[in-house]
């Protein structure tokens, strides 16, 4: 076991929560901070892969939220790196829905059930919140024609929620899917150049450590011990924990003293949204293309199965690259499974849709976020009926560990500018409570200063020495929250 000196702050996690609240922290004078990330890479779900000679996006792929009155931040830092991006028209998939005979629905038909579901979809809701049951609205009627394509819209819709999406009215209704090389991670690169050492694309500075597995986070009202998988122990005054809530679900990290009931209870109620992109290389082209054509879907009468399509000539011409979307319980099904036979099922569904005549993929990419212990998930989805009580003690402090990550937005969890805005939230809460402690401090030096001239020495100990914060520590979530005890908040 090895012992590193004391930081001011640990960020755990190096994502674009970690990334954005570690910037405000160094711009903000606290430039002893040391970030602790499981993986070999910064960027976390954003995460782009070279396949089929193009870079893809396994994680995070569009800038959602944008051209409205309010600028996106993230589209911002898009703009300010030049990072290359095609705006993306979901709107056309409704009138490219085949059945499993490979016709497509004709256009009214498909766009008139597609009307009539989601009005019947949001009737449902409606009814549902008012018996305050929370569920995506499986048993809504839907027309029989196009059954499939009214379940993918709304599970897509519902699963980031049905009801005004903050992100399309505050930044605006249009996506820009990333395609660039240098990835959507470029723009972590980017923001972590900022405070930390680097040199030709590479971060150098010792600040950043990676493949560091926090196992065990021992917190007390003097500061918090971190352990690590590979036995290492790091101290610090205050740590920021951007795993993401599938982790925070998982035994992954311990808490000692475990966290208390509010808050576990808290974390079990947000829902963990599996979404898989799997990618798929072609020696040719065998799909209608053109602008119009870039989304398709394919009706089966299971579930989910192998329903969303797109193809990437938009974004990288030539490519040859389909991509098909799956969530959840297929999702977990197609990571369970070998990549053969998960392209057999592809080539099946495609071979539906378009004859048997079709090439074989030469390639397949099925990312597998479930099973990634570091991930557990895709990103946060809280019920669609809920208030925001259970946000909030998400992302509550408990003492000296502070939360952050996508899924402590209010406004904008399952997105990256959700994690982005996070981490400046809980960098600026912290930096609130680090100037208390000091304020207070300074008023308890100034009390102890006569009486240190009288008696001309008083010893303290060591840790009250490390940082004037520890002296008068008051748990945070005292404060926050009234209805805790004392031991609880204390925990
Ligand atoms: C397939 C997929 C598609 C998506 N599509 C979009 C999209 O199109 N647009 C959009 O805006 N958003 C999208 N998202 C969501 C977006 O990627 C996330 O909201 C955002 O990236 C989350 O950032 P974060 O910092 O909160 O978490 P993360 O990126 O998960 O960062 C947390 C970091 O903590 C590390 N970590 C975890 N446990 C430990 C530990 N014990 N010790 C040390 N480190 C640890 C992880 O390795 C990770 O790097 C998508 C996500 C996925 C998976």
């Amino acid at each position: 076991m090895d012992s590193s000196s004391r930081s001011a702050v640990i960020i755990i996690g190096a994502g674009v929560s970690g990334i954005s609240a570690a910037k405000v922290l160094a711009e903000n004078g606290i430039a002893d901070l040391l970030i602790l990330e499981a993986s070999d890479r910064i960027g976390g779900r954003i995460r782009k892969e070279s396949f089929g000679g193009v870079s893809v996006e396994l994680g995070a792929g569009w800038i959602a939220g944008v051209g409205g009155k309010v600028s996106n931040p993230v589209w911002e830092i898009a703009a300010k790196f030049g990072l290359r991006t095609c705006f993306s028209d979901y709107s056309n998939a409704r009138y490219n829905i085949y059945d499993r005979s490979g016709k497509i629905f004709p256009s009214g038909i498909a766009a008139d059930s597609y009307k009539k579901a989601v009005d019947s979809a949001i009737q449902r809701l409606r009814e549902l919140e008012s018996d305050c049951v929370v569920d995506v609205p499986n048993g809504a009627e839907l027309p029989s024609q196009v059954p499939q394509l009214i379940i993918v819209f709304l599970c897509l819709n519902a699963e980031k929620k049905v009801e005004p999406i903050s992100t399309y009215v505050d930044f605006g209704e249009r996506e820009f899917l990333v395609a660039d090389e240098r990835g959507y991670e470029y723009l972590l690169y980017k923001m972590a150049e900022d405070f930390l050492f680097t040199s030709e694309g590479r971060i150098l500075d010792n600040r950043l450590k990676l493949n560091k597995v926090v196992r065990e986070l021992q917190h007390s009202r003097n500061g918090v011990t971190v352990k690590t998988e590979d036995g290492f122990v790091y101290e610090a005054n205050y740590v920021i924990l951007s795993a993401s809530i599938g982790v925070l679900q998982s035994d992954l990290i311990c808490f000692r003293p475990p966290l208390p009931r509010w808050k576990t209870e808290a974390i079990e109620k947000c829902d963990v949204m599996v979404y898989t992109k799997i990618f798929l290389k072609f020696p040719y082209k065998f799909w209608p293309c053109g602008p119009d054509k870039e989304f398709f879907i394919y009706a089966h009468e299971r579930r989910g199965y192998y329903t969303f399509w797109q193809h990437m000539e938009n974004a990288y011409p030539d490519s040859n690259i389909l991509v098909v979307t799956l969530t959840n319980g297929e999702s977990k099904r197609v990571e369970a499974q070998s990549d053969a036979e998960t392209l057999k099922e592809a080539t099946g569904v495609l071979c539906d849709m378009f004859g048997p005549e079709i090439p074989t993929a030469t390639d397949i990419l099925v990312p597998r976020w479930w099973n990634n212990r570091f991930q557990r998930g895709s990103y946060s989805n809280y019920p669609i009926i809920s208030d925001n009580q259970v946000v909030n003690d998400i992302k509550a402090p408990v003492g000296r560990i502070f939360f952050t990550g996508e899924h402590t937005s209010e406004r904008f969890n399952g997105y990256v500018h959700g994690g982005y805005l996070a981490g400046i939230d809980t960098s600026k809460a912290l930096l609130a409570e680090i100037r208390k402690y000091e304020r207070e401090n300074e008023s308890k030096s100034f009390l102890l200063d006569p009486l240190l001239a009288l008696t001309g020495s008083l010893t303290l100990s060591q840790s009250d020495t490390v940082s004037g914060l520890q002296k008068c520590d008051v748990p945070t979530q005292l404060y926050l929250s009234g209805k805790l005890g004392i031991t609880e908040a204390i925990l």
